[in-house]
Order: structure tokens, then sequence, then C-alpha cells
């Protein structure tokens, strides 16, 4: 480690060593730790933004030529800055990155590396379908090696299999995954030489003359890590309207992935945050953003994404205290995603004629195949609206779609019993229940369990006790129903239906 930090100096970062120690810690690798008592706006260290790594700092994308670089479609997604990564890499000690790249992890516990038996163990969760090892692999195949091929004087072919290997590529696309921040556009300083070209000359750096405690700037910008879709403020730039073609899916532009030394370093863990990288005009700056106790780990933020979703990009899972109405230890962010499909399976009991027709009605509409349910186990009001439309009666449903209006999410007993079948359903498609996760993870018997089958437990359990919490509320409102008109037949009158419902409803906020 000492190694880098003297790389990074000489690269022109400053790192104020007397605050904060980099270290291990036990199950999450390196992190960093404050060395004494920290008060809020404290630079820990400072990173220019030429030192960060993507495809506008490395030379890579000039050496091919820009043209040749769209061609191969390197544009778009991470396959150009991997091949930057791997190209810098191949270059050696003349790479600027040469003391940095070493240092990146080249084991991860992602899903991506699992073997067939532990993906198993993953069936049911929203993992599975999102992991993205094919994608990743024919971009390997469609654009990688193209690139490779067309140019052997910069990829020599006795370097590929050790330098360019699916293997590498992988390594390469997870470390992107894992450790990648959000960094906009900037424009050289006067007299730099363009982003593109190779730099020789570096600055001389004092690490002790940063202005330590700060007042952290007004515009601050969130890592990339766990927060990719988030919007940036500008720095400036005339690049930006040619390279708005770029953006991928979530509107973000490859070009703005980079990796980041120093920063990567820090851990994350739910609702921790005390330390947070604000983006200046020269330099990325990590500043504490409430006082940290000497001997405290410094935590960044991955946006504090469910666990499925840190254990697929960063391998790890988050356990800490939840709240009502669940309780013990989980991830506060956690989801479930229940599929459109499971409510049509459960409404084609009584099929109606038309529910292909009002099943592509609610999908041109709202484009929701999937609802989402939260820790707090509340029914999705999509969800609520998707079983009435479904059940509607023939009048009105073509009034609904007249008039373009979807269903009100009203809890009725029909919607309730279609929505409890969808949960139980739902809570099917897990390999194992609750009681045998919960029995796998009693502390005796975790400790006998590969890292892999312990997270798939974790990130198996927390969906199902969202949904188990939710199945409860379900049935709960069904017996207030149940009660209701019980009391309303004894009153021999059903006029006070609707208030029952009113209850249910209210109760529900
Ligand atoms: C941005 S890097 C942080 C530095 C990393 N620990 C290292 O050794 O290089 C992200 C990786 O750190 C690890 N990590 C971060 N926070 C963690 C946590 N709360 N628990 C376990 N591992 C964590 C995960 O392996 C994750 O992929």
């Amino acid at each position: 480690m000492d190694e880098l930090v003297q790389w990074f100096y000489a690269q022109g970062g400053g790192l104020d060593e007397s605050s904060m120690g980099l270290t291990n810690f036990a199950g999450q690798g390196r992190g960093a730790v404050a060395l004494r008592d920290l008060p809020e706006g404290h630079t820990l260290f400072t990173i220019p933004r030429e030192l960060t790594l993507s495809v506008r700092t490395s030379s890579l994308p000039a050496r091919l030529g820009m043209e040749s670089w769209k061609q191969f479609g390197l544009h778009i997604g991470w396959t150009g800055l991997i091949l930057c990564m791997m190209w810098e890499e191949s270059l050696g000690p003349s790479s600027r990155w040469s003391t940095y790249l070493p240092t990146l992890p080249s084991n991860f516990d992602t899903p991506m590396f699992w073997c067939e038996e532990d993906l198993r163990e993953l069936r049911g969760t929203a993992v599975v379908d999102k992991i993205g090892k094919d994608d990743a692999e024919r971009d390997y195949h469609e654009k990688l090696v193209p690139a490779i091929k067309s140019r052997p004087d910069l990829f020599p072919e006795e370097l590929i299999p050790q330098n360019y290997s699916m293997e590498r590529y992988h390594i390469m696309g997870s470390r992107i995954l894992s450790r990648t921040f959000h960094v906009d556009p900037w424009k050289p300083e006067n007299g730099e030489k363009g982003q593109q070209e190779e730099r020789s000359e570096e600055s001389d750096p004092d690490p002790h003359s940063m202005d330590v405690d700060v007042e952290p700037p007004a515009e601050t910008h969130e890592p990339l890590i766990g927060q990719r879709e988030e919007e940036n403020g500008d720095i400036d730039d005339d690049d930006d309207e040619e390279e708005e073609d770029d953006e991928d899916e979530d509107g973000e532009n490859p070009a703005d992935v980079a990796m980041v030394p120093i920063a990567d370093m820090l851990n994350a863990r739910y609702g921790s945050e005390n330390a947070k990288l604000f983006y200046e005009e020269r330099v990325l700056r990590m500043v504490t953003i409430k006082p940290i106790k000497s001997g405290e780990q410094i935590w960044n933020t991955y946006g504090d994404p469910p666990n499925c979703d840190l254990l697929r990009r960063y391998g790890h899972v988050d356990l800490v205290d939840l709240s009502q109405p669940l309780s013990g230890k989980g991830n506060p962010a956690d989801v479930v995603e229940v599929r459109a499909d499971l409510v049509v399976a459960s409404v084609s009991k009584t099929p109606a004629s038309d529910l292909q027709d009002r099943v592509d009605w609610w999908l041109e509409l709202t484009d929701d195949d999937t609802f989402v349910i939260m820790t707090d186990c509340e029914l999705p009001e999509e969800l609520a609206s998707f079983v009435r439309l479904l059940f509607l009666a023939n009048d009105e449903w073509e009034k609904a779609r007249k008039k373009g209006k979807l269903p009100k999410a009203k809890v009725d007993p029909s919607t309730l019993s279609i929505v409890a079948d969808v949960l139980e359903r739902r809570l099917r498609e897990y390999p194992t229940t609750i009681e045998e996760d919960e029995q796998l993870l009693v502390p005796e018997r975790a400790g006998h369990l590969s890292t892999n089958k312990k997270h798939a437990a974790i990130v198996r359990l927390g969906e199902k006790r969202i949904l188990d919490g939710t199945l409860r509320k379900v049935k709960d409102m069904m017996s207030v129903h149940g009660a209701q008109k019980g009391k309303d037949k004894k009153r021999g009158s059903d006029r006070h239906g609707d208030d029952a419902e009113r209850r249910v409803k209210k109760s529900r906020r």
C-alpha cells in the first residue's frame, strides 16, 4: 500500500496521512480508517482529474483513432473502458497507472464468477436475470476481438492470450462495476496537453499543502458507485453535445465512467456514509460529512442499494437493524420484484376472454411488467390497480379503456385474495422456505457455509421476509373485510360495505 501512496503523491494526489490510514477490515478487504478524531468538512484526499482512468484519460482511443473507436462500437457500454484498462496494463511501467492497476482485485465474490451449483441458490431472487454474463461475452467477441485484431501494432498477437483474454475482460468489467465513479468532462488546463495524449512530466505535489478543513462546495456530486443514473452538474463542455449520442440506456455517457484511485479504497455500508467525493474543476476531493472518531472506518456510499444489487455488483451484502414491520438484521433497502405474469397466472383461473387485451393496454399505459415491494411491506398501488383491471366487468373495462384511466387501487376482497395468491406463488419460486434459511444462517451453522451460499441465503431471506410481511398485511386486511361483512349481515344490512373498504384503505396509509 505504501508504494501506491507514493505513486499517488508522485502523480499529484494529496493525502492527509495524519487523518486517514488504509488498512484491512475483516470480511471487507481494504478500507480507510480515521487516525484521529476528525471534524465534519475535513479534506481526506484530493485526486487530480487527469489521474482518473477513463476513455478520456487513457491514450488508447487517440492511438486507435476515434473513427475506428466508434466503428468497433467501443463508444457504447463499457467495452471501451475495459479495453483501455487492458491496454494500460499491457504497457507496463510506461502506463501512468502502472502502480495502481496491479493493486486492484482480481478475485470477486460476485455471481458473475459463481459455479452453477451456487447460482441455483439464487433462484427466485432479482439477481439471476441481471448478471449479464452472456451480454458481456457477446461484447467481447463482437467489439473487443475485432478491434484488437485490426491493429497488431497496438495489440501484438503474442500478448493477446495474456492481456486480452475473456478472463481479463471479466476481471476488468468487475473492477468497473464495483469501483467506478461518474466524472463529467473537464477543460484541460492552459498549456496542458489534450486529454488523450500521453503525459510524461508530472506536477510537484505537496500533500501537506492541502487546505484540509473546508466547507463542502455547494454543488456536490454523488459517486457513480451504486448511483450510475444520478445526474451530475456540468463542469463544461463542448464535447457534451457530441457525446450525447453515446449515452447508454440509463442516460449515462460511458466516457464519464472513471476509475478513481484511492477514492475506490473506501468501503460502504447502509446508512453509514461519513465521507463524500466532491467534484471541483481540477480535482476530486474526499471530504468528511460528519465528525468521525479516531479508529472508526471512513465510509463512502454506493447509493445504499438492496442486497440483490450489492451482491451482483460488489459481491457483499449489508446486514443492519431492520425496523417494523420487519425485525432482526437485514438490508432496509431490500426490495422484492413481483412479475406481472404471476398476477396473470393467478387471475387466469377464471380467465377473462380479453385478458391479453387488458394486459397489453396496461403495458401500453404504464410500461410496468414488474411490481416492487419494499421493506415497509406496503402493497404497491400499481399491483392492486392491475389486479382490478383484470377483474373489471366488461362494461367497466370498456369505459376504462375509452377514458384511458386505470382502475383505482381499491383493495376489495377479491383483489386481496388474488394478491395473496400471487404472493404465495412468488414465495414458492425460491428453493427454500424462510424457516430453512433462518436455520442456515444461525451463527453456529453459518460459519460452515461458503461465502456464496451464505450471501445467497441472505438475499433470498431478505426478499422472502418482505413477501411474508406483505402477505400478513394482506391477510389482516382480508379478515377486517370478513369481520365487517359478518357485522353487516348481523345488522341485516350491507349499506356499510363501503365504510369497511374505506377503513381498510385508511389503515394502509
Ligand atoms: C470500492 S471497493 C472498496 C475497497 C475494497 N475493499 C478493496 O479492498 O479494494 C468495493 C469493494 O469493497 C468491498 N466492500 C465494500 N464495502 C463492504 C462491506 N460493507 N462489507 C463487505 N465488503 C465490502 C466489496 O468487495 C466491494 O466490491
